[in-house]
């Protein structure tokens, strides 16, 4: 194999492909600390996003996802107004075995040398503890609990987020936005899932939920007044809207098919398996789809509140406004006939372009 040529789908060939501003490969011997750290973009400012900490099969496969994580905060910032750019951080490793205060905090010390170009948040596999030691090390971190002048836990945002998302689609499939009597079907009543229960049930919503933790389905279908499904038919039945709260990739050539919804807006990240195939097969469908990344940005408003002063009150005006910005995506879709995720990225990356000129002409 020549230099020039590498092997698909390797770190050289991923890195040779993507377009980021910056990757830092962190690695300390004594703590045994094995992390990415990807900077997708800083026009609109600097890149914020989590450090998730999993157990990757290969260091390849952490690549991938911190390349493809740090892009979506760039367009998920972009879409929602926010002057931040798009970062993500990989740690690689158990979170339940490998991480101490040593590791975190001379990860911490890596994002320091970043000079805030990058500031992070918890992500799967890290809390608010772990973003405490990298306060240690750095002031670019945020997440870190109420007690320390932090904005403590970001679900509740996000839910609000993800109401608004339901309600703008709501609006643009039935003319009016009042979900009283709308069935909508919530899967995976985590953290975001629960809230979004209890907000869609003060509207007098009809809410199905569905988990694969039977317990925490029993208690939140008897808490909110919820209809328990089981998992494994949830899409069998007819709903006015699907709303996925768990895992991503739920959207797909098999599923497609068998849904009977007509809309899908939840809190999932990368909802569709694969944007371009999955986000036509919708439109050709007619079901309206809230691009995830948009709906679920109160997570990344919350923390942006945190960096200029946290205020809720401001923080959830914030995520108000994501009802106005799927307003205008899923009518952009309708007007040019193209995927509503399409329709949001064409969005973002104008804002991103014309803030680009004007940064350049001083
Ligand atoms: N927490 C946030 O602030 C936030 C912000 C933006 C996006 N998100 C995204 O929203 C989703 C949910 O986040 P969360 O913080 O609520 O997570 P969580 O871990 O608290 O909850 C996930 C829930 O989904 C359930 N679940 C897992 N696999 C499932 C499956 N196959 N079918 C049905 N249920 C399943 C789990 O049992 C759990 O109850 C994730 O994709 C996350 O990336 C979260």
């Amino acid at each position: 194999m020549s230099l020039k040529s590498f092997e698909e789908g390797s770190v050289f060939n991923q890195l040779s492909k993507s377009s980021h501003q910056n990757v830092v490969f962190c690695s300390d011997e004594d703590t045994g600390l094995k992390a990415i750290i990807a900077i997708h973009d800083t026009t609109l400012g600097p890149a914020l996003g989590g450090t998730r900490m999993w157990t990757y099969s290969t260091e390849a496969d952490a690549l991938s996802d911190v390349l493809r994580l740090s892009r979506t905060m760039t367009y998920k910032a972009a879409i929602s107004g926010l002057n931040l750019g798009g970062g993500n951080a990989v740690i690689i490793g158990d979170s339940s075995t490998d991480k101490t205060e040593a590791l975190m905090r001379r990860f911490g010390r890596f994002i320091k040398n970043l000079n805030g170009t990058f500031i992070t948040a918890e992500d799967l596999g890290t809390n608010t503890k772990d973003m405490e030691y990298i306060r240690m090390e750095t002031q670019y971190v945020t997440g870190v609990p109420e007690t320390l002048g932090g904005s403590g836990d970001p679900s509740p945002i996000a839910a609000k987020g993800v109401l608004m998302g339901i309600k703008a689609c709501i609006k643009e499939h039935f003319g009016n936005d009042s979900l009283v009597g709308r069935s909508i079907a919530v899967q995976g009543i985590g953290q975001v899932g629960e809230n979004l229960v209890h907000l869609l049930r003060e509207e007098h919503a009809k809410v199905y939920v569905s988990d694969i933790n039977e317990d925490r389905l029993m208690r939140v279908a008897a808490k909110y007044g919820a209809q328990a499904v089981s998992n494994n038919n949830l899409l069998d039945f007819e709903f006015d809207v699907y709303a996925p709260c768990a895992m991503g990739g739920t959207v797909n050539s098999q599923t497609i098919p068998k849904m009977k919804c007509a809309i899908i807006a939840g809190s999932a990240n990368n909802q569709l398996a694969d944007e371009d195939v999955h986000g036509r097969m919708l439109l050709e469908k007619g079901i309206l789809y809230a691009p995830d990344y948009l709906i679920n940005a109160g997570g990344m408003i919350n923390c942006y509140s945190e960096l200029s002063g946290y205020s809720r009150k401001r923080t959830m005006q914030l995520a108000e406004n994501i009802y106005s910005a799927t307003r205008n995506v899923l009518q952009k879709s309708a007007s040019d006939h193209i995927p509503a995720i399409r329709a949001a990225d064409i969005i973002a990356e104008k804002r991103i372009a014309d803030i680009k000129k004007i940064k350049g002409s001083y």
